[in-house]
């Protein structure tokens, strides 16, 4: 895919914390209150700050929107996104997800999320953006991979997805380009 602009995409991070308990698998997600995506559930994340590790913005903006401390050595980076949205270049984003099951403290609302735990297997599919479908529900049964999300003219549905799996166990050294998503489909 091609568009014409030539601005960066926005670096960001999402932090899932995951908890193993009694009735099972849980994710913290929550519901945006304002800014980008205000009004959908959401992972926990924001911006990357000059200067700053993926894995410190992850860490931050845990504390930040949620009040849970997440042990920075914890973090398992489980997947790339490129959010692309050809209607309006200047939302695109380069999205880095984070898994973590070390975090201390009580999930809290805060003016940006209102936090909610969420069965992995009862998402709340319907409230997310619709991409998410697409993506959240691998990263949460252990696929590991870069994907690219191309927006519709609407920059809501899906106009196209593809994926690309990690060769090995970790994230890879370089950044995914568009050109490495020959096979990007409508969606
Ligand atoms: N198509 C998409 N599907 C999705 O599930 N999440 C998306 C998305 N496009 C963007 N996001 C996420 C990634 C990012 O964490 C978030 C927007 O970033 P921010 O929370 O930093 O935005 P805000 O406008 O609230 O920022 P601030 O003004 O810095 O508070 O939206």
């Amino acid at each position: 895919m091609e568009h014409a602009s030539t601005q960066t995409p926005t670096r960001v991070v999402l932090c899932l914390p995951v908890e193993h308990g009694p009735n099972g698998t849980q994710v913290l997600l929550g519901l945006k209150q304002r800014g980008f995506g205000a009004g959908r559930v959401v992972a926990p994340g924001g911006k990357i700050e000059p200067g700053e590790s993926p894995e410190a913005a992850a860490v931050r903006e845990l504390v930040e929107e949620t009040s849970l401390v997440a042990d920075i050595a914890s973090l398992l980076p489980a997947a790339r996104v490129y959010f692309r949205f050809p209607a309006n270049p200047a939302a695109d984003m380069d999205c880095t997800i984070f898994l973590t099951s070390a975090f201390t403290g009580m999930a809290r609302p805060s003016a940006e999320l209102a936090p909610e735990w969420h069965r992995v297997e009862n998402l709340p599919l319907e409230r997310m953006w619709d991409d998410s479908a697409l993506w959240l529900g691998r990263i949460l049964s252990g696929e590991r991979f870069d994907a690219l999300v191309r927006l519709a003219a609407d920059n809501e549905s899906v106009d196209g997805f593809s994926t690309v799996n990690w060769p090995g166990h970790g994230i890879p050294a370089a950044d995914a380009t568009e050109a490495d998503f020959p096979d990007i489909t409508q969606a």
